[in-house]
């Protein structure tokens, strides 16, 4: 297993380039050698072929893999932009949620290698049926697009009712619920809009080009009609996280580095401790939850900024509260970005130079028994409110081993004791078990080299069905 950053086919952190998927569609069935090679390093080819991870493909096109131990869109290096969707089913046959996934796992593998969501694409077919891809992304190259699922505590165990009535078990999935799949407590100063949280499943699409993000969501929505429909959305912009060392630490709306002590994917032995589900934590459930080996958390929160009161506010007020220099973002207790701050640093005045309430200080490992997420947030700004004020804040995202000891904890501490709480409000929630990748080699491919949907297709997420 190698946990080294999934590189793009068009290099890492290199922005999209090459021929748009138009082109490359003009190209026809027979694909040339050249998208091949491109079409292998994606999928890993079945019928023996050896997958070739990271080849540059002839074609230019920046693309990262869709098979792999773990499903893309969590080490790879975090795009510029996310759509993310959460979808409830509407209906309760197992058969059709298989399908679903199965129909999915091809459109998707497509999608991320800059095909078409179908083999017609948007402008041909049968004439007097809907083409079989929406067409907005047809002159666009893949932009490093990503899409990663994820199932929902409901999938597992329905929704209760508000009067405490259990959920209803529709897909005789109850007994493989992992154990990290909670329902999150309430936190203190939770402002949770429930048309903004939960969901059956979950599609993460990240791509260095909004359109492309949008375009992946929305065909697989339109392959969803009838079994399952969008639950909330979230756009995003401006990455919040690195998760590569290669990558420069962005910036979040309130104008300070995020993302500089994520764990990245080069860190390894930091995955397989602090993000990566082992098999060892599902023989210490009670339920029969091995299918998440290899697999992981995703927490989503989306958390509004009160942007006007923190642009009023000091630099000084703003540095203490954060715990890290407005410019250089290294820590209050010195050194560079990238120095480890000192927690018992004090000052002339004997106070800690990172003060106690800060959010370096709580969210800080040595805080939290040693724990560390990988964090995969975007800004967002989704217009404002009546007063004029933005509706704009962080959407974060965060990939946990078991949030039950990864992210609840921390949580609870930041929510009752940090200072940035004053500037925040928690609007939205997600919790989703995000499966291991489809292995390399297994997507079956049709004669022209692209993957097919058929009743023994493998999918993202089958171990659970098993
Ligand atoms: C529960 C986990 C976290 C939430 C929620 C959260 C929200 C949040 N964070 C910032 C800004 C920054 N966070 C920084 C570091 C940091 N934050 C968390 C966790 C949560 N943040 C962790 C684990 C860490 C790393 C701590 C460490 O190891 O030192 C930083 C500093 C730069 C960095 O290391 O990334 C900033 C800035 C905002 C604005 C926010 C909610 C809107
Ligand atoms: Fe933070």
């Amino acid at each position: 297993m190698t946990d080294a950053p999934d590189a793009p086919t068009g290099g890492a952190g290199a922005p999209a380039r090459g021929m748009s998927r138009r082109a490359l569609l003009g190209l026809g069935t027979g694909l040339t050698a050249g998208i091949a090679a491109g079409a292998a390093a994606g999928f890993g080819v079945g019928r023996g072929t050896a997958p070739t991870p990271a080849a540059t493909s002839a074609i230019g096109a920046s693309t990262y893999p869709f098979t792999g131990p773990h499903q893309a869109g969590i080490v790879t290096p975090a795009q510029d932009r996310l759509y993310l969707a959460a979808f409830d089913l509407t209906t309760d046959s197992r058969e059709e949620l298989v399908d679903l996934l199965r129909r999915w796992t091809t459109m998707a593998a497509r999608l991320t290698q800059g095909l078409s969501a179908g083999p017609f694409g948007p402008a041909s077919g049968p004439y007097d049926a809907p083409p079989d891809d929406t067409g907005e992304a047809a002159d666009l190259p893949p932009a490093g697009l990503t899409i990663t699922f994820g199932f929902g505590r409901s999938l597992f165990v329905g929704t209760p009712s508000p009067d405490g009535t259990p959920g209803t078990d529709r897909f005789g999935l109850a007994d493989r619920l992992p154990g990290g799949l909670v329902e999150l407590p309430h936190f203190p100063q939770d402002a949770l809009d429930p048309a903004r949280s939960d969901g059956d499943l979950v599609v993460q699409a990240c791509a260095d080009d909004p359109q492309v993000a949008v375009h992946a969501v929305r065909n697989l929505s339109r392959a969803a009609f009838g079994t399952a429909t969008i639950r909330w959305t979230q756009l995003g912009y401006g990455r919040t996280s690195s998760t590569s060392t290669a990558q420069k630490t962005p910036r979040n709306l309130f104008g300070f580095k995020d993302g500089t002590a994520n764990v990245k994917a080069e860190e390894s032995a930091a995955l397989d401790e602090h993000i990566w589900v082992p098999a060892s934590d599902a023989a210490a459930d009670t339920t029969d939850s091995a299918w998440l080996t290899g697999g992981s958390y995703l927490v989503a929160r989306r958390i509004r900024m009160t942007i006007e009161t923190w642009d009023r506010t000091s630099l000084r007020e703003q540095e203490a509260v954060v715990g890290r220099t407005k410019g250089e973002g290294a820590p209050l207790s010195g050194g560079t970005e990238h120095t480890e701050p000192d927690l018992t640093a004090t000052g002339g005045d004997g106070a800690p130079l990172v003060a106690v309430d800060s959010h370096v200080r709580l969210a800080h490992p040595t805080t939290n028994d040693g724990v560390r997420m990988l964090r995969r947030g975007y800004n967002f700004t989704d217009g404002n409110d009546s007063l004029g004020r933005l509706d704009a804040g962080l959407f974060f995202l965060a990939f946990v081993r078991d949030p039950r000891t990864h992210y609840v904890p921390m949580q609870t501490t930041l929510s009752r004791d940090d200072a940035l709480m004053e500037y925040l409000q928690h609007t939205g929630s997600g919790l989703f078990a995000v499966p291991a990748g489809v292995p390399d080699g297994s997507l079956v491919l049709g004669d022209d080299g692209t993957p097919t949907t058929s009743d023994d297709s493998p999918f993202v997420g089958q171990a659970l069905f098993a």
